[in-house]
């Protein structure tokens, strides 16, 4: 723990909502049973008008069995929820009057009311060290991006902002840094000398499992490229940093960004966007996406997304980066995989299934596996493939438990800075504003199935 074990106070704003419950108390609750958290208070605040013992069961639940550690029954026996309208400076100045300590204020709220919210605390006097702590989507364009940035610059200090990518707190994406610069095997062919392709793959067996207030509004682009996914590319693309200090780090991070954009410009040609048609999902019956509660078939939202991207730096150049991300696909799929070039020639007399190298990270299951070529048994000089295999655990912590102690710590490595959500933006912006114009027609794919045709992946 790096924090100095003051009290702090954690206030949720839209305390009533699927992600405080689903994701945010349980990884607190983990947080808190690790003991790896400072003294903490938490105060719940949301438009419902919820009684305290309805809003204490609703975090008793969500901690589950980390209830019972120490800590997290202490948080739990002080917690306390106001009925609250956050986009109102009274009402938030009120929620101010009852923390304790270093707060953190932590907007799980639809990006159009974190703003509204965000306005409104310009009006309020903030304590000492006050964090805020945003999700994604992280406004909707590199213009609204930049506002919202401009806007959290003038209630706190950048380095007082965390913008929350739960992806960075995944123990297998962060392995990605361990692979690559603490050992000499993997990192030198890593580059268009070696490398034919990479695919960043995260297809889902969920479907939109009654989230159409959000995810109608986001797509699967924002939902998980421009931001998940493009971590993942930034942590796969970056050159070795000196150091993990947060500044070094994320530095590191945003010049491979800086460098990407889609490959060949035309998003006719490298991005795909799809929705899910009526289709059986393991024993589920999944209704068309357009008939599923809550949604708006004006706006045509993507379930699955597919850009194809270019970093364009000396190592990269050339390199094709498949990302992609589908709702209601049969096979979850969850892996980037590292596609290397063949071998320049074969020995005469050396036969039997060729093909390229892959070194594939799976993010669930948390896996590694390194396909090649051996002799292999039987006629020695007929080839076969083999694939060397290591699973391992996850992290100690959720994912949002570990952002999460970045946050108590006051420690950004894991967030993501204010340029870098702007980038990903301009990354993405040709491929939006082409959809958005019905140059690129969104096609169909049954629930159930691998996903649409014309797919740009290759493995
Ligand atoms: O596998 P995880 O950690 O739940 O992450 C995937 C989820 O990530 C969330 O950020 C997306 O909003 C979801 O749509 C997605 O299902």
């Amino acid at each position: 723990m790096t924090n100095d074990g003051s009290a702090q106070t954690l206030l949720i704003l839209g305390a009533s909502g699927d992600l405080t419950a689903r994701l945010l108390l349980p990884g607190l609750g983990a947080l808190l049973a690790a003991g790896d958290a400072p003294p903490l208070t938490l105060l719940g605040a949301g438009s419902d008008d919820w009684d305290e013992a309805h809003w204490r069961g609703r975090v008793s639940d969500a901690f589950g069995d980390h209830r019972e550690a120490e800590p997290a029954a202490r948080t739990l026996g002080s917690t306390r929820y106001h009925s609250a309208d956050v986009t109102k400076a009274e009402d938030l100045r009120r929620l101010l009057s009852d923390v304790d300590g270093t707060v953190s204020i932590f907007f799980a709220l639809p990006p159009a009311v974190t703003a509204k919210a965000c306005e409104a605390l310009l009006d309020v006097e903030l304590p000492e060290g006050t964090r805020l702590v945003l999700e994604k989507p992280f406004g909707t364009s590199a213009s609204s991006a930049a506002a919202l940035n401009r806007l959290l610059t003038r209630i706190v200090p950048e380095e007082k902002i965390h913008r929350i990518d739960h992806f960075l707190g995944k123990s297998t994406v962060l392995n990605i840094l361990g692979l690559r610069f603490a050992n000499r095997i993997f990192e030198p062919l890593l580059g268009s000398e070696h490398v034919e392709s990479v695919d960043i793959v995260f297809d889902e067996n969920l479907a939109l499992e009654g989230r159409a207030g959000y995810y109608d509004k986001a797509g699967a682009l924002a939902d998980m490229i421009q931001s998940h996914l493009l971590q993942i590319l930034a942590l796969l693309t970056m050159e070795a940093p000196e150091s993990l200090d947060p500044g070094v780090f994320r530095d590191a991070k945003a010049e491979a960004l800086r460098a990407t954009r889609l490959w060949g410009g035309d998003p006719k040609e490298s991005s795909l966007r799809a929705r899910y048609t009526a289709g059986k999902l393991g024993d589920r019956q999944l209704p068309d996406y357009v008939a599923e509660e809550g949604v708006d078939p004006s706006r045509e939202t993507e379930t699955l997304a597919e850009l194809v991207l270019a970093v364009d730096t000396w190592r990269w150049a050339g390199v094709p980066f498949r990302l992609r991300s589908g709702k209601a696909v049969a096979n979850s799929r969850k892996e980037a995989v590292i596609t290397f070039k063949e071998p320049q020639r074969l020995p005469d007399g050396l036969h039997g299934p060729d093909g390229p190298n892959r070194l594939r990270i799976g993010f669930g299951p948390d896996c590694l596996a390194l396909d090649f070529t051996i002799n292999g048994p039987g006629d020695p000089f007929e080839l076969d493939p083999i694939t060397l295999k290591a699973d391992f655990g996850p992290g100690d912590l959720p994912p949002y438990g570990e952002v999460l102690r970045g946050v108590f710590d006051d420690d950004p490595l894991l967030s993501v800075r204010g340029d870098v959500a702007e980038q990903c933006w301009r990354i993405v912006e040709p491929v939006t504003k082409a959809w958005r114009s019905g140059e690129v027609p969104i096609v169909n794919y049954p629930a159930g199935s691998d996903g649409p045709e014309g797919s740009h992946l290759d493995v």
